[in-house]
């Protein structure tokens, strides 16, 4: 339990820590590779750590001193067999993306993760690697962990992808590392390109043709250094934050904005919100920048169709900024929430609900009208980091504090993200 609540403008400048997507691809893509990789920048969430966990019982070395990571790897030619089961606790990145490399592999192993894990679906990765010869067993038909799998030589498929997922499309392209032949992958919308960027810098050939991934079999990853942009997906909790208290003004350095992520930075803009971007950098092979958000009127918008991807990780706080605009925001085409680490419609229509919001589910999203005050309650965050996030962005606008039943599942994550919450609004640097 915690409760928080704030009145009062917000200030201060934020540095954004690692992005998870890129931070558990730099750590598989080192444990693939033969010899030494480094990370600096590498988030130390408990999703990463999973990662981690996950490629050191394969017998890859990993040393964490902070933000740095050294990855020593014999190759995944040379994997040991795990003595122990693989757990991926709460991540389901670290579940699919490495299904498709176990498949690919030489060793046998099962995998499983946590309760939240052990409910989302696996046959989106399952099936088509089952389609390159994987030997995949898991229950439902290879739906659920656990899964166990015997690694073996792939081969090559062309195949057209029924969700738009960066998981599924970076299961089948690792897998596709070690397969027969050349595989393709058809999105259909773009979904976030951190496994393509990554590939490339690892030097793999990956060609790309509209929505068409090619990558040619037998091709083996050289190490290298990765440095991780700042996570937007966290940054996007501060821009809202920052739109939503009035008069407001927070600067956030270091953020990855790969145009396969913006989508939040398109919507604020879209709604009305001061949003500026301040001069941008180029790390190992992703983008970063600084932001400065400040409170301003915002007006309802629509969100759907291939912005969806863009901006999916973010849906539970744009609904918490939805009930501050004015006018009806609607969210469409977002069915791939109820697969998250809970079903986040429900979830967010159930807790601001709770917070005083007018909001309900559709199909395949939300209806939010706005703008309403909102009060305090207490959030279940059904152990979902997203969910407690958006409950504690919202103390900062209630009229009576909020309760989170449990911060904890935050650091899946976010691990620092209450000291950035003191920051900004005791406006320390
Ligand atoms: O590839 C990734 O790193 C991720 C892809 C997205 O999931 P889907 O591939 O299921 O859309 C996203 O929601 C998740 O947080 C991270
Ligand atoms: C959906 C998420 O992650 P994953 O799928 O890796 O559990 C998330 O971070 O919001």
């Amino acid at each position: 339990m915690k409760t928080l609540h704030h009145q009062g403008p917000l200030k201060g400048t934020l540095v954004i820590p690692g992005d998870k997507s890129i931070s558990h691809r730099s750590i598989l893509f080192g444990a693939m590779a033969q010899g030494t990789t480094t990370v600096e920048g590498f988030l130390q969430s408990d999703d990463c750590l999973s990662t981690i966990d996950c490629v050191q019982r394969v017998g890859v070395q990993v040393e964490v001193d902070g933000d740095r990571v050294t990855v020593n790897s014999p190759g995944i030619e040379n994997w040991k067999e795990p003595d122990t089961i693989l757990y991926t606790g709460n991540s389901g990145t670290t579940t699919r993306l490495l299904a498709g490399v176990l498949a690919s592999s030489s060793v046998a192993s099962v995998m499983i993760g946590d309760e939240s894990i052990q409910k989302r679906p696996m046959k989106r990765v399952t099936d088509p690697l089952r389609l390159m010869g994987a030997e995949i067993i898991g229950r439902s038909g290879g739906n659920f962990t656990p899964l166990a799998i015997q690694g073996k030589k792939l081969a090559a498929i062309s195949y057209q992808m029924p969700v738009a997922s960066a998981q599924v499309k970076s299961a089948i392209l690792l897998a596709a590392l070690r397969a027969e032949g050349t595989t393709s992958v058809t999105e259909i919308d773009t979904s976030r390109d951190h496994t393509e960027k990554m590939l490339r810098h690892f030097g793999v050939e990956v060609h790309q043709t509209e929505s068409t991934i090619t990558l040619q079999g037998g091709q083996k990853l050289t190490p290298a250094h990765v440095v991780v942009p700042g996570d937007i997906s966290s940054a996007a909790f501060w821009l809202v934050a920052g739109a939503i208290v009035p008069d407001s003004f927070i600067r956030l350095e270091n953020v990855g904005v790969n145009p396969t992520r913006d989508g939040i930075v398109e919507v604020l803009q879209e709604m009305g919100a001061t949003l500026r971007m301040t001069g941008s950098t180029s790390g190992s092979h992703e983008e970063t920048a600084t932001l400065e958000i400040e409170s301003s009127h915002l007006t309802a918008t629509e969100v759907q169709g291939s912005q969806i991807p863009r901006l999916i990780d973010e849906i539970p706080i744009l609904a918490l900024l939805a009930t501050q605009a004015t006018g009806v925001t609607v969210i469409r085409d977002a069915e791939e929430l109820k697969v998250k680490e809970t079903n986040r419609i429900d979830a967010v229509v159930n807790e601001l609900t709770k917070l005083g919001a007018q909001i309900e589910s559709t199909e395949d999203g939300m209806r939010i009208t706005g703008p309403t005050p909102l009060h305090g309650a207490t959030i279940t965050t059904y152990g979902d980091h997203r969910i407690g996030m958006m409950g504690a962005i919202a103390s900062l606008i209630t009229s009576s504090p909020v309760t989170l039943d449990n911060a904890d599942c935050i650091s899946v994550s976010y691990p620092n993200f209450f000291e950035h919450y003191k920051q900004v609004t005791t406006g320390s640097n």
